[in-house]
Parts: C-alpha cells; sequence; structure tokens
C-alpha cells in the first residue's frame, strides 16, 4: 500500500456499536472514511481491555479501507505478525512499550505492513531521532491513551508543529514519506486548527460515531480541512 500526502479521516471503532462492528466498519467507510483506526488496549500499558488479532480478521472482509491498528500494548512484538496476518495495513506502537523500537519498526515493515510510532502528551520528539528513516507515521496523542471521549490536550498544537517541521525536513532530505496522525478528541470545531498545526491524518471515535449521521459528520470535517491553507 502506498501512503499518499493528502488528508484523510479514520474513525476509532472504539467508539462503534461493538454488537455490530462489521455493520458499522462498512456504514462509516460508505459514509467517506478513508481508514480504519483500530485501538488495541491490553489493561497493563493502558489501563482498559479491548480487542485484538481475531477481530481484526474478523473485519478485514468488511471493507478494503486500510486498517490502521494502533496498539497501546506491552510488549509488541509477538502481536506484529499477529495483526498482519488479520489484515492490518499500518501497525503503530508506543516507544514506552517495546526495549527494542528500531526492532520493533523492522518487524512491522518486514510483515509488510507500514510502520507507525505513537508519542503520548508528554512523550518528547526526540523519540524520534534515529528511526526516521523506519517510519511511516508518526502519531501524536492528543490525550493520554486508554479512553474515548476525553478532550483534546491544547499544547498538542505546538508539538504538531514541531513535528511537521521535522517531517518536512526529512522528506525534503531524503524524498520519502511520513504521515503525521493526531488521535483523541478531535472534533468538527478543533480539527481545522489541527489540520492548520501540521496533522495529515486524523482519528476520531465519539465526533463520528456518537452521531447518526456518519457521513454528515465526515463531510463537515473535510469541509473544514478543506478551509485551511498551510503554507
Ligand atoms: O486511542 C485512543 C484513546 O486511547 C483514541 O483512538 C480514541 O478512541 C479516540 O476517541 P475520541 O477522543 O475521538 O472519542
Amino acid at each position: 500500500m502506498e501512503l499518499q500526502p493528502v488528508t484523510r479521516i479514520a474513525p476509532s471503532i472504539l467508539s462503534a456499536d461493538f454488537a455490530r462492528l462489521g455493520e458499522e466498519v462498512r456504514n462509516v467507510i460508505s459514509a467517506g472514511a478513508d481508514w480504519i483506526h483500530f485501538d488495541v488496549m491490553d489493561n497493563h500499558y493502558v489501563p482498559n481491555l479491548t480487542i485484538g488479532p481475531m477481530v481484526c480478521k474478523a473485519i478485514r472482509p468488511c471493507t478494503d479501507a486500510p486498517i490502521d491498528v494502533h496498539l497501546m500494548c506491552e510488549p509488541v512484538d509477538d502481536l506484529i505478525p499477529q495483526f498482519a496476518q488479520a489484515g492490518a495495513n499500518i501497525i503503530s506502537f508506543h516507544p514506552e512499550a517495546s526495549r527494542h523500537v528500531d526492532r520493533s519498526l523492522s518487524l512491522i515493515r518486514d510483515h509488510g505492513c507500514k510502520a507507525g510510532l505513537v508519542l503520548n502528551p508528554a512523550t518528547p520528539l526526540s523519540v524520534l531521532d534515529h528511526v526516521m528513516d523506519r517510519i511511516d507515521l508518526i502519531l501524536l496523542m492528543s490525550v493520554n491513551p486508554g479512553f474515548g471521549g476525553q478532550s483534546f490536550i491544547p499544547s498538542t498544537l505546538d508539538k504538531l508543529r514541531a513535528t511537521r517541521l521535522r517531517i518536512d525536513a526529512w522528506q525534503e532530505k531524503t524524498d520519502s514519506t511520513i504521515l503525521l496522525e493526531v488521535d483523541g478528541g478531535v472534533k468538527t470545531d478543533n480539527i481545522a486548527q489541527i489540520h492548520e498545526a501540521g496533522a495529515d491524518t486524523f482519528v476520531a471515535g465519539s465526533a463520528i460515531f456518537g452521531q447518526k449521521d456518519y457521513a454528515g459528520v465526515i463531510a463537515a470535517m473535510r469541509e473544514q480541512i478543506a478551509g485551511v491553507h498551510r503554507s
């Protein structure tokens, strides 16, 4: 899968109706979403427990859209091949949850997936220093991981700007593409500001699944994004 430098909306199925998960996946993609964001929580790295590779495999036939797996688990290496086999396209993990970040990133690519690194609100950008050539995506958490429905942490905007500068400098030097995704508290009324600060990929859970009209919310988000002219 080639990752293109355009914007994309990735609904987090953490806020979907789990009793009708396949239908929710189909509906949200028909409503205009680009990716399915798949939150994996282990009740160890984060204080919540969600879904694993079996559920990823179960929803894989429901859509051709990329499945964007966010591992909030520790350790991660055993799960990477399992999610790749279950049909994940992108796998991201937190550097604090792997003893060997470089190895885990390579493992993801070796299994044919795009590799992402996730930074918590208090994780410094320096974790990116020696792995820019190993990553396809940087996911900045704009809430502390573990739950949907939290409020966007405003300091994420400065962090996004700093990350954007790093990515742009890297892309210019290497002619490669790294996506900048943001996750937590993304809504129609703040998505323009988030895009303006540098994000190109937007995870939204409660903002989309909390409404009946998924297509309406996604269209409103796209309209807000389109109104931003980044230099
Ligand atoms: O990974 C997480 C939370 O840990 C997120 O993906 C949330 O699920 C996003 O939910 P909203 O903040 O958009 O409701």
